[in-house]
């Protein structure tokens, strides 16, 4: 059983890597509730109103998919719950939770995460970090196209992207629920360059060889099961 989570700022490339991987592997991948959440469009229209809410809407999902997967047999998240606390935080800090808010936020958190300790597996065997910068993630987010996430929608996106990327950096430095790794997204186009994708693919399947994760003889062709 192996479970391994992506993570990465908004738009890194997450959910398309979680698609590739999972296929690669022939594992079963889980996606963070995007299209189907009604509170996301609500927070980016009035994001001191509902980004209590929000959290508590992510915080949820992320909960039940992460209990299934560590329950489940081989499986690829596309974000981690690890990286829920630092969206909040964010949010926090710029003034958009009142302290009460905080407070019972980081106890149902704390709660949520002593739940996981009695799991058959208490943390991912992996963790995948999507590293861009800000102009790449800017380029996604457009390419993308979800309207409430463009500048146009909201100039003030341009401050929180950028916060984002400055709380990525010490919390994937900090992170230590499982080995982890760094993708660069910047450089590797894996979803238009074939080459790339391969490079990706490599690397992620290295980390899992030199874990123990897979065998040393596996290679794509034998599509057998990770254990
Ligand atoms: N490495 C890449 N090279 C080129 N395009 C990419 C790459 N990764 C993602 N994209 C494109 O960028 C957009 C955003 O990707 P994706 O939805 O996978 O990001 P995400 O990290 O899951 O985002 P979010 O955090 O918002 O859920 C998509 O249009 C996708 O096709
Ligand atoms: N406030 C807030 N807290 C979260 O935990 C969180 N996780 C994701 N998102 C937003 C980013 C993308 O727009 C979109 C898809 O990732 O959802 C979040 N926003």
């Amino acid at each position: 059983m192996t479970v391994i989570v992506l993570s990465g700022p908004i738009g890194a490339g997450k959910s398309s890597l979680t698609s590739i991987l999972a296929k690669y592997l022939g594992t079963k991948p889980f996606y963070e509730s995007v299209d189907n959440n009604p509170v996301l469009p609500l927070f980016y229209a009035d994001p001191k109103k509902y980004a209590f809410l929000l959290q508590v809407f992510f915080l949820n999902t992320r909960f039940r998919s992460i209990k299934d997967a560590l329950t489940d047999d081989n499986n690829v998240l596309d974000r981690s719950i690890y990286e829920d606390a630092l969206f909040f935080q964010m949010n926090a800090d710029i003034g958009r939770a009142t302290k009460e808010e905080v407070a019972t936020y980081y106890e149902l958190l704390n709660n949520m995460m002593s739940e996981l300790k009695h799991m058959p597996k208490k943390n991912p065997d992996l963790l995948v970090h999507i590293k861009v910068s800000y102009d790449t993630m800017i380029k996604r987010i457009q390419k993308r196209g979800r309207p409430y996430e463009q500048l146009s929608y909201d100039a003030t996106l341009e401050d929180y992207y950028k916060r984002l990327l400055r709380y990525y950096k010490p919390w994937y430095e900090k992170y230590d629920y499982s080995p982890k790794m760094e993708i660069d997204g910047d450089k590797l186009d894996f979803m238009t360059d074939k080459q790339a994708r391969e490079v990706v693919l490599d690397q992620i399947v290295a980390k899992l060889k030199e874990m123990g994760k897979l065998p040393e003889s596996w290679n794509k062709s034998t599509n057998i099961q990770i254990d």
